[in-house]
């Protein structure tokens, strides 16, 4: 072939790619934009004649000797979401530097305390949803414990989100959550390898993302799981949804509590809601897609800021206009 003719087929090629690429990324962000719809119309209205606690009543199941910052950015973050009222229970050596950090959480030190699961389980009927693990540590006391609030938690049927050292349970222990559709479980790359390797026993397809996806959520029973990445992709094991959210390069620790402790809002959130609401779409699904674009804008706008030295602190102040931005055009 001469050269003038194979650089015309390759210029050829290389429309058709480019504009297949520019189609599909039209269609996600169509994507996108429709299920962000979603996700505003959960949003409960803000009226004068609530009382305090209608919003969400929150409770962050972490904190231990070695890890303070995780349950305090995923508290502090259901309530910079909207929550009324945000719990922490966490290790007695974890507590007074929790509340040190913030005068608005209302702190528990019971996690190492032989009455845990009572402890917690005196709180269950005033909380909306739970999130297990952030900063939780692998402690086998803590963990026998959280064994025990998970348990008593899905008898009362409240949903619950686990992330962190939540999984590192889950994937000891799949049995805890499986078939419980009120859990949503938020893996970094990391954790879902875990899991999956413990619940399908073999070793993830790299190279397929979104069957992998399916395959766990479906062996958990169709629990909603939400694998964070370069793009987030959620499933509920019938559906799979793709968060693309413009965010940052900067990967700072703390990024995922602020998801998971969003996410324990916007699950109440969705419930309360109900389906009509979500269009027939999982409204754990929807819940879980509008705490993973609202964590990557804030991600985005506090880059905008602080560049390199963006942490997670610069993230959550941005939470309000980031919800804004997103949920109250
Ligand atoms: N300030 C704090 O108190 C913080 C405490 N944290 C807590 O630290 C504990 C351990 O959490 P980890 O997330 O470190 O869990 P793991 O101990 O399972 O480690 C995850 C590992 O995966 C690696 N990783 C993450 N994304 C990856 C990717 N895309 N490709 C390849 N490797 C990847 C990380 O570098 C890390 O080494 C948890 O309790 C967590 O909540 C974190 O939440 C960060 C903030
Ligand atoms: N490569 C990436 N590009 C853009 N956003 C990313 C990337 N990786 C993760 N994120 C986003 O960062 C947020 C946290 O994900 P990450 O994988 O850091 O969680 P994590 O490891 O659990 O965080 P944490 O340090 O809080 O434990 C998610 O909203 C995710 O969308
Ligand atoms: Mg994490």
């Amino acid at each position: 072939m001469a050269l003038s003719s194979r650089c015309g087929a390759f210029r050829t090629c290389r429309r058709v790619l480019e504009r297949a690429f520019s189609l599909y990324k039209a269609h996600s962000i169509k994507d996108m934009e429709n299920t962000l719809q979603l996700v505003r119309n959960i949003i409960p209205p803000l009226s004068s004649t609530k009382h305090k606690g209608q919003d969400g009543r929150i409770g962050i199941v972490g904190g231990c000797q070695e890890y303070t910052g995780a349950p305090y950015f995923a508290a502090i973050s259901a309530l910079k979401v909207g929550a009324d009222l945000s719990h922490v229970f966490c290790a007695s050596t974890a507590a007074p530097v929790i509340k040190a950090y913030s005068p608005e959480l209302i702190v528990h030190p019971v996690l190492d305390s032989p009455g845990a699961v009572h402890e917690v389980e005196k709180w269950l009927p005033r909380l909306h949803a739970l999130v297990v693990g952030p900063g939780l540590g692998r402690d086998d006391a803590l963990l026998k414990n959280v064994k025990g609030i998970l348990e008593a938690s899905k008898a009362r049927d409240i949903p619950v989100v686990i992330d962190a050292d939540g999984l590192w349970l889950v994937a000891q222990q799949p049995a805890l959550i499986q078939g419980y559709r009120k859990a949503v479980l938020t893996p970094n790359h990391m954790e879902f390898s875990r899991l999956y390797d413990a619940v399908l026993r073999g070793p993830v397809d790299s190279d397929d993302r979104h069957g992998s996806l399916l395959r766990l959520s479906q062996a958990l029973g169709n629990v909603t799981v939400v694998q964070k990445g370069e793009r987030d992709i959620l499933s509920d094991g019938q559906q799979v949804l793709v968060c693309s959210q413009e965010g940052s390069s900067r990967r700072c620790g703390g990024q995922g509590d602020l998801l998971s402790g969003s996410l324990g809002v916007l699950v109440h959130w969705a419930l309360l809601a109900g389906p009509e609401k979500t269009n027939g779409s999982s409204p754990l699904l929807v819940a879980a897609f509008g705490a993973c674009s609202l964590t990557r804008q804030c991600n985005h706008q506090a880059f905008q800021k602080h560049g390199r030295s963006t942490t997670t602190s610069d993230m959550i102040a941005e939470v309000g206009t980031a919800f804004s931005k997103l949920f109250e055009t």
